[in-house]
């Protein structure tokens, strides 16, 4: 029997199925039930006896089936159907045949105890299968309870799998959104791209009618490739000419250097010889008063003689009249004689007397005769001495002659000696300049201050300097304790044995320049205490940079007067403390002002400060006084505000105008002398309160300066000059067209090394910071004198009738514009710098020439100029800009078209490039 059959009771098969449970069953249960169905059809008379009792036949005896019976049919099962089958079984025979009846009862017993067999059997089986079912449940339970508790602990697994399978789904999730979004996105774009795919085929149809167009246009437009090719090839070529040029301009830039070092020796020997020849010339001058002396003297001499001989000529001539009158009168006599004795022959003592008359009249005549010889002999005598004086007056004169030669020659020297000298300078002035605009950047000079007693020992162990080679007296390094060196090169650096002329010697060019019409600004900055207000106001026994720089200024301008120019200065003083500006010209009861000063750039870049009080100064010492009284105000704001004057930055302004009244030219220049505050650490300083303030106001305009010099080093677009009122004061001399020069003053005290390194870095930064070209202000009509270096021609308010201004800014489109709005002459000044690239891009030389032929020229290279200048006449008044070997040398500006004609002639000759 099956386990199925043993643990469940028997499943009633339905009689359709009967047949089929038969088929579906194994082949031995088939053969079992089989020999069942045999067995009741053979016992089907019993089978009826049996299952009488069941049929209420009760009283049919029921024989009990036999041992074999029982044992054929322990095997044999039942389904429920055949149960039911089996006890809903009837009698089928006839109503009456109880033989019929009673087998088929007996036969009906059998099947029912075989069936009450295999219930039985089943019940026991039941029983069984329960009770193992029982210690399977027990098992199960134990079980149950184990699985259960492996399963609680799976389920917390589960729990936490599941808690990160959710944050995983979440995470999914986002990213499933994300990708969604993206998809839509994607989709959008898809669309769009669609769109646009529509859009370009509707442009690519539209394209193609255009390509049709254009192909025809490409013909005309290869014939322009071509020619733009041509043009392309060409600007290659001047290119490739810039560049060589460039490359030229540095080696230049060297010589260039070499060249004003033997400029500055040439210099002092040309100087030496100048002093030389100034003791040669008084001696002279006192030889040819001396001689002039002696001449005067023999003059005299000679005028005596002459009036002397001239008094001798008239009594000469006196006694000359008298021997005549008297040999006259003798004559006449003789003749009144001659008739007197004809006509007194007859009278003899009128004889006589007459006779007596002639002896006395022979006696007169001898005696005339005589005075006559004695003055012939006297005149003779006057005449030898005439002679004598005429010929000493002769020597003197070719005395005087040589010494007049002699003179002329020594002043001819002298002129030349101090013409050389005149070039020498300008030569260096213009080498000085083309130095500063090669270059276009802030200069920058380190001065070390030597030991203080305050410093620490082994103070100048920090420093040392380059003392041979190329980089002399230009490289200083800053050694840290840790044995770190850290190198800077600057323009100069001065040791801590410099003095302030060996200072001011290396800047007496830039100042000089502010009287050529130059914008300069000097500037020192440095940490407290490093020397700044030492090297530009100094002591009284060691004049710093300002009185030095107003010595020299005064000095210049008084040298100057005798060129013809006339020089009006005016002096400004002023500090910024606390960013607010103070006067310190302005005479104040007490404390501040309240003004507020504000700060303003023209359009030539001149800085107006409103309000500022502005005197006009005609010495230094008179500017001495103005430093007192300003060192004074800045006294008063140490009590009242409680400020050292270090606390602040001063600024000293001197505007020079300048005019020539031979020249007419007019220069406008600008001295900008500062002391900046001194810089320093909070955390070193320990300042609080007011002091707190004031250092914090100082690191924040230095930082703004910083910060200036930063932007103009990476050539920013915007360049926060308005950040403190420091920067926007400074703002022409840090990008503007001046000539600027820093001086970063430097202690030497080890404590120090720190912020020495930080304003070493800050003026190295300043050093490669690119400013303007610097630009001379001034005013020229027209001046025929040979000067030197580059000039522009400024917009004033009120331009001179025929002359051009012109702003580098400007296009030759505008200029053009301009000269045809202007009635000719007009002369125009170029810069090479600009008029090189102008003419590249956008002007061939004949076209320049044509259109410009009543101003000016222009052309490179000399044989372009001899071709132009064929061409056309110099009708007007040009000015040309020699350019030798790549650097200007000169500047011709010609009121005589033949002069200028000549000069080009002569220069041609000697193979200067000229840019007009
Ligand atoms: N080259 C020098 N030769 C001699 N003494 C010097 C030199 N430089 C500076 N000193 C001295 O060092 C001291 C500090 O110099 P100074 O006052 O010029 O410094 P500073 O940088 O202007 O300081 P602050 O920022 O506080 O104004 C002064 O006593 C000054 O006389």
């Amino acid at each position: 029997m099956s386990s199925r059959n043993q643990n469940k009771p028997p499943v009633p098969r339905s009689p359709v199925n009967k047949n089929k449970a038969v088929d579906d069953a194994p082949l031995d249960k088939r053969r079992k039930i089989g020999a069942g169905r045999m067995m009741a059809s053979t016992t089907a008379s019993r089978g009826r006896q049996a299952l009488a009792p069941m049929n209420n036949q009760k009283d049919v005896p029921v024989a009990p089936p036999s041992e074999t019976e029982v044992s054929e049919c322990e095997n044999i099962e039942f389904t429920k159907e055949e149960v039911d089958v089996l006890l809903n079984e009837k009698f089928k025979g006839k109503k009456f045949d109880s033989k019929g009846k009673q087998d088929w009862m007996i036969e009906y017993i059998k099947k029912l105890k075989i069936c009450i067999k295999w219930f039985q059997k089943g019940l026991e089986d039941l029983a069984e299968e329960k009770n193992k079912l029982h210690t399977m449940l027990d098992l199960s339970e134990k079980k149950f309870v184990e699985a259960e508790a492996a399963m609680k602990l799976k389920e917390e697994e589960f729990k936490s799998t599941i808690s990160k399978l959710e944050d995983n789904i979440s995470s999914l999730k986002q990213s499933l959104a994300n990708e969604v979004s993206q998809k839509l996105d994607a989709i959008d774009q898809l669309n769009n791209e669609k769109e646009a795919n529509t859009a370009l085929k509707k442009d690519q149809d539209s394209l193609k009618e255009k390509l049709s167009n254009s192909e025809k246009d490409l013909t005309t437009a290869k014939d322009k490739i071509k020619q733009q090719e041509d043009m392309y090839k060409r600007l290659q070529e001047y290119n490739t000419s810039l560049q060589q040029y460039n490359s030229k301009l540095q080696t230049e830039l060297k010589t260039a250097t070499d060249a004003n070092k033997q400029v500055e020796k040439e210099k002092a020997a040309i100087l030496e010889n100048h002093s030389t020849l100034r003791g040669h010339y008084t001696l002279l001058q006192n030889e040819f008063t001396s001689a002039k002396k002696s001449r005067d003297e023999a003059v005299e001499q000679k005028e005596a003689a002459l009036e002397e001989v001239q008094v001798l000529r008239g009594e000469l001539q006196q006694i000359r009249d008298d021997r005549a009158r008297q040999v006259a009168q003798l004559q006449e006599l003789t003749g009144e004689f001659t008739r007197y004795k004809e006509s007194t022959e007859h009278t003899a003592a009128e004889l006589s007397n007459m006779s007596k008359t002639s002896i006395e009249l022979e006696e007169t005549c001898c005696a005339q005769r005589e005075q006559l010889s004695l003055l012939q002999r006297q005149l003779a005598t006057a005449n030898e001495k005439l002679k004598v004086a005429d010929l000493s007056t002769s020597e003197i004169q070719t005395e005087y002659k040589n010494q007049v030669d002699t003179i002329s020659k020594l002043e001819k020297q002298l002129k030349e000696a101090e013409n050389q000298i005149l070039e020498g300078d300008t030569l260096r002035k213009k080498l000085h300049n083309t130095i500063l605009e090669l270059k276009g950047n802030i200069r920058v000079f380190c001065r070390v201050r030597p030991m203080l007693p305050d410093d620490a020992p082994g103070a100048l162990d920090t420093v040392c300097y380059t003392n041979s080679g190329e980089l002399k007296g230009r490289r200083i390094d800053i050694q840290l304790q840790n044995g770190q060196n850290t190198p800077f090169t600057f323009d100069k650096v001065f040791t801590h044995d410099a003095g302030q002329e060996e200072v001011f010697m290396e800047i007496s060019q830039l100042v000089q320049s502010a009287l050529d019409g130059y914008k300069v600004c000097i500037f020192a900055y440095g940490q407290t205490g490093s020397g700044k207000t030492y090297t530009m106001m100094g002591r009284q026994e060691a004049p710093g940079l300002i009185p030095q720089s107003l010595k020299q200024v005064f000095e210049t301008s008084q040298a100057l007067a005798a060129q013809g120019w006339k020089f009006k200065m005016q002096a400004s003083m002023l500090e910024i403390y606390n960013e607010t500006i103070r006067d310190l010209l302005m005479i104040r009861s007490n404390g501040g002002d309240g003004k507020k000063y504000n700060i303003s750039h023209d359009a030539n870049g001149n800085t107006v400060v409103s309000d500022l009080t502005i005197v006009d100064v005609t010495s230094q010492n008179e500017v001495s006084n103005l430093l007192k009284r300003a060192a004074q105000s800045r006294a008063v704001g140490k009590t009242d505000m409680n400020a050292e004057s270090s606390r602040s930055h001063f600024v000293f302004t001197l505007r020079i105008v300048g005019v020539n009244e031979s020249t007419e030219q007019v220069v406008h220049g600008v001295l900008n002398l500062i002391d900046l505050a001194g810089s320093e650490r909070l955390s070193k300083s320990g300042a609080t309160g007011e002091r707190l303030k004031e250092t914090q106001a100082i690191n924040k305009s230095l930082s703004a300066l910083s910060e200036v010099i930063l932007a103009l080093g990476k050539k920013d677009d915007h360049v926060p000059y308005r950040n403190s009122k420091l920067t926007y004061l400074l703002q022409p001399c840090l990008g503007g067209d001046s000539k600027t020069l820093m001086f970063v003053n430097i202690s030497p005290d080890p404590l120090s090394v720190h912020e020495s390194l930080c304003a070493l870095k800050f003026a190295a930064r300043v050093n490669s910071c690119e400013i303007g070209i610097p630009r001379r202000q001034t005013i020229r009509p027209y001046d025929s004198r040979l000067s030197y270096g580059k000039e522009m021609e400024v917009d004033q308010e009120t331009p001179k009738p025929g002359v051009v201004n012109i702003k580098s800014a400007e296009t030759w489109e505008s200029l053009v514009q301009k000269s045809k709005s202007h009635g000719t002459p007009i002369v125009a000044h170029f810069s090479a710098s600009w008029c090189i690239p102008s003419v590249a891009m956008n002007y061939s030389f004949e076209e320049m020439a044509s259109e410009f032929h009543d101003i000016t020229f222009l052309t490179v290279d000399v044989d372009d100029f001899k071709e132009i200048a064929s061409k056309y006449e110099v009708k007007a008044m040009p000015t040309f800009l020699l350019i030798k070997e790549g650097v200007v040398v000169g500047k011709l500006v010609g009121a005589n078209p033949e002069e200028i004609k000549k000069r080009i002639e002569t220069l041609l000759q000697s193979n200067t490039q000229f840019v007009v």
